[in-house]
C-alpha cells in the first residue's frame, strides 16, 4: 500500500496550520489593543476608546494590500471583525438602528461596528436621534439616500432640530426579496413593505403580482413579521429578515436596479480627527438676497474643495426659506476647507458642521 497522503488531508493539514497561526496573531493583536485602551486611559467606556478615523485608515492599508482571491468587500469585513472584537474587550458600543431585528439598517450597523457591538433596535429614526442625543445609545445608523429613490427626508430634517454629529457613513448593497409563509406566488393577495422597497421593486410587483395590494408599513422587518401571520400575504425584506422570522423565499433580488444602494449614516455626538479620505456635511441657511446661493457655492471653488452633493429642505424658521444640506470632499481641520467655510460663514445666516468623517470603505 501507498504512504502517499490522502490529497484532501493534506490540504486540510496545511489549513489547520494556518489557522493556527492567524488565531495566534488575532490573540496577539488584542493584547496590543488592550495596551492602546491602557495608553487612552483605564476605566474608560467603549465610545472614549473608539476611533473611527484609525480603523478608516486601517481598512485603508487591509484594501491596498489586498492581492486576492477575496475581495476588497470580503477582506475589510475579516478585519473590521478583528477591530469589533478588539474594541469590545472591555465593553461593547452601544448602536441604535432602525429595527425590528433584520432590517438593512442592522446590516449597516454590522458592517460599520462588526458583530462585537450590541445592537438597539428602535421604533423610527426620530427615536435613533432621540437615544443617541439622551446617552442612552453611543451611536446611531440612519439611511440617508437611496441611489434610486434619493434623499431620506426624515433623517435630513432631524438634524434641523437635533445636535447630532455625523461620525460616518455606510454604502449598503440592498438586495430585496419577496417572502411569504406557503412559499407559493399564487396565494399572495397582498404585499406588505417599507414605501422605499415598494418604489425599489415597483416594475417586478407590476410584472409579476399585477393588481395585488401594496401596503406600506414602518420597516421591511415589521411587514416579515406582519405577512408570518397572514397566509394570503408576502413581505419584501432583505434574505436576513425572512430567515429571521420564519418566512419562505418566493423571489430574490426583486429590485428595478441592479445597482441599488442606501448610504446611511453614522451619527453620535462629537466630531473626530481627520483619517486622509474624509467627507464633510454641512448645514446652511441663506438670507433672502440675490446671489445668496452663489455666495454659498463660490468659496469651495475659489479654495479647490469638490463639492459631493446639495440638497434643499424647507427651513423651519419660517415660511419659503430654506436649508441647505451640502457635502463636500475633506477634513473640516485642513486648511482649504476651513479657509472656504470661513469665508462662507460671514455671508449666510446660519453655517453648522454636522460632521467630517471617513468616506464609506467597500
Ligand atoms: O488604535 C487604536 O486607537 C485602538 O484602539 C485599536 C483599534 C484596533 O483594533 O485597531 C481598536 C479600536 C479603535 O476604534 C481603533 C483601533
Amino acid at each position: 500500500m501507498s504512504d502517499s497522503k490522502n490529497p484532501l488531508s493534506e490540504v486540510r493539514e496545511r489549513i489547520d496550520s494556518i489557522d493556527r497561526q492567524i488565531q495566534e496573531l488575532i490573540a496577539e493583536r488584542a493584547m496590543r489593543a488592550r495596551e492602546v485602551a491602557k495608553v487612552k486611559g483605564e476605566g474608560l467606556s467603549a465610545i472614549d476608546y473608539y476611533r473611527p478615523e484609525r480603523e478608516a485608515h486601517v481598512l485603508r492599508m487591509v484594501v491596498d494590500r489586498n492581492k486576492g482571491p477575496l475581495s476588497d468587500t470580503e477582506m475589510v469585513r475579516l478585519f473590521r471583525e478583528i477591530m469589533s472584537s478588539c474594541l469590545a474587550q472591555e465593553d461593547p458600543l452601544k448602536i441604535g438602528y432602525l429595527g425590528p431585528e433584520g432590517t438593512f439598517s442592522e446590516q449597516a450597523v454590522r458592517k460599520h461596528f462588526g458583530h462585537a457591538a450590541y445592537g438597539l433596535p428602535l421604533g423610527s429614526i426620530e427615536e435613533v436621534f432621540q437615544e443617541v442625543a439622551a446617552g442612552h445609545a453611543d451611536f446611531g445608523v440612519v439611511p440617508v439616500e437611496n441611489s434610486g429613490q434619493g434623499m431620506i427626508q426624515v433623517t435630513l430634517d432631524m438634524f434641523l432640530t437635533s445636535d447630532a454629529r455625523i461620525c460616518g457613513e455606510v454604502e449598503l448593497r440592498v438586495h430585496q426579496c419577496l417572502h411569504a409563509l406557503t412559499g407559493q406566488l399564487a396565494d399572495v393577495r397582498r404585499v406588505y413593505a417599507h414605501a422605499q422597497s415598494l418604489q425599489q421593486c415597483k416594475t417586478w410587483l407590476r410584472l409579476n403580482l399585477p393588481g395585488v395590494e401594496c401596503i406600506a408599513v414602518g420597516s421591511n422587518a415589521e411587514a416579515a413579521r406582519l405577512a408570518r401571520h397572514d397566509e394570503s400575504a408576502a413581505a419584501i425584506a432583505g434574505e436576513i429578515a425572512g430567515k429571521i422570522y420564519g418566512l419562505k423565499t418566493l423571489a430574490t433580488a426583486i429590485e428595478d436596479r441592479a445597482d441599488n444602494t442606501t448610504r446611511f449614516l453614522v451619527i453620535g455626538r462629537s466630531l473626530f480627527p481627520p483619517s486622509g479620505n474624509d467627507r464633510t456635511s454641512l448645514l446652511v441657511t441663506v438670507n433672502d438676497k440675490p446671489g445668496a446661493l452663489y455666495d454659498v457655492l463660490s468659496p469651495f471653488a475659489k479654495h479647490g474643495v469638490s463639492l459631493n452633493r446639495i440638497e434643499s429642505r424647507p427651513a423651519h424658521t419660517g415660511k419659503w426659506q430654506y436649508a441647505f444640506f451640502i457635502d463636500v470632499s475633506g477634513h473640516i481641520h485642513e486648511g482649504n476647507l476651513k479657509e472656504a467655510v470661513s469665508e462662507i460663514e460671514s455671508s449666510v445666516a446660519s453655517l453648522r458642521v454636522l460632521g467630517s468623517y471617513p468616506v464609506a470603505l467597500p
